[in-house]
């Protein structure tokens, strides 16, 4: 489904991704791990169309994506959360999950206007879609506070929602666990198999709770410096001495 070749990302003079190739097949779960400053944040940049690689080939769905803005990357089916949370704070939980779809799917201006049966068809399937999701995340007692008043556990849920109601085929997810709580991370946890398994989504992650990679990846890939070091499943990562030496050179 998603195809990462020779990638390679430079600012200046600092290659932040040197050559990383990296596969997504339908229904899997893979992790890119790596030290702090590794370049894993930069490949989702890249992947996502919110940087133009310096060089290398990514196609999705057989189709080439590395010149692709990320609205474009998002409307072919692969949309990502960020490591920051970046909701609109003052609207609406079920505001925003709206918004997204209206992003989405292109509603044209005068459709709206005259208030069309196709667009009041469009706006209803929208509003079942956000509260579908609002249910499955747990979200939906707080469907009209305001996003930025939201615990950051539910500002994370309402993160993936946001994804999800645009309905993707691949969902690139920005280290998820980071600021959770032990009981949201296995919440957590059991939320990207159910995406996996029930909505067949094919999810590319980044994260540093070594616990939630290693129990959800099917594969794993180790970027160090930028360079690919390893790849491999949980337990080949695992005992790869390379990997255990590149995370201990860290400490
Ligand atoms: N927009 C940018 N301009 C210049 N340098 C950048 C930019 N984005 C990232 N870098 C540099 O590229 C390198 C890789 O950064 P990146 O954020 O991709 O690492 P990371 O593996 O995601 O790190 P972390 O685990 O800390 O999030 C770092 O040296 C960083 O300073």
């Amino acid at each position: 489904m998603l195809r990462v070749k020779d990638l390679t990302m430079r600012f200046g003079g600092l290659v932040a991704v040197d050559q990383v190739n990296l596969e997504l097949k339908e229904q899997e779960i893979v992790s890119v791990i790596g030290p702090n400053g590794a370049g894993k944040t930069t490949i989702f940049n890249c992947i996502s169309g919110f940087y133009k690689p310096s060089g290398g080939e990514i196609s999705f769905r057989n189709a080439p994506i590395h010149n692709l803005p990320d609205y474009k990357i998002s409307k072919l089916g692969m949309v990502r959360t960020f490591q920051h949370v970046r909701l609109f704070g003052n609207m609406t939980v079920i505001e925003n999950l709206l918004v997204a779809q209206h992003r989405h799917v292109n509603t044209g201006l005068l459709a709206g206007l005259f208030a069309t049966k196709d667009y009041r068809r469009r706006e209803e399937e929208a509003m079942e879609r956000a509260t579908y999701w609002l249910e499955k995340l747990d979200l939906i007692k707080v469907a009209n506070r305001e996003a930025g008043n939201l615990s950051y556990g539910q500002q994370r849920r309402l993160e993936i929602a946001r994804c999800m109601v645009t309905e993707p085929h691949a969902l690139l997810l920005d280290e998820p666990a980071a600021g959770l709580n032990p009981r949201e991370t296995r919440d957590l946890n059991e939320l990207i198999m159910r995406l996996k398994l029930d909505y067949n989504v094919a999810i590319l992650l980044i994260e540093h709770d070594m616990g939630l990679v290693m129990d959800i990846s099917d594969r794993i890939y180790v970027v160090n410096q930028g360079r690919p070091l390893a790849t491999g499943t949980p337990e080949e990562i695992r005992n790869n001495p390379e990997v255990i030496k590149a995370y201990l050179g860290e400490a």
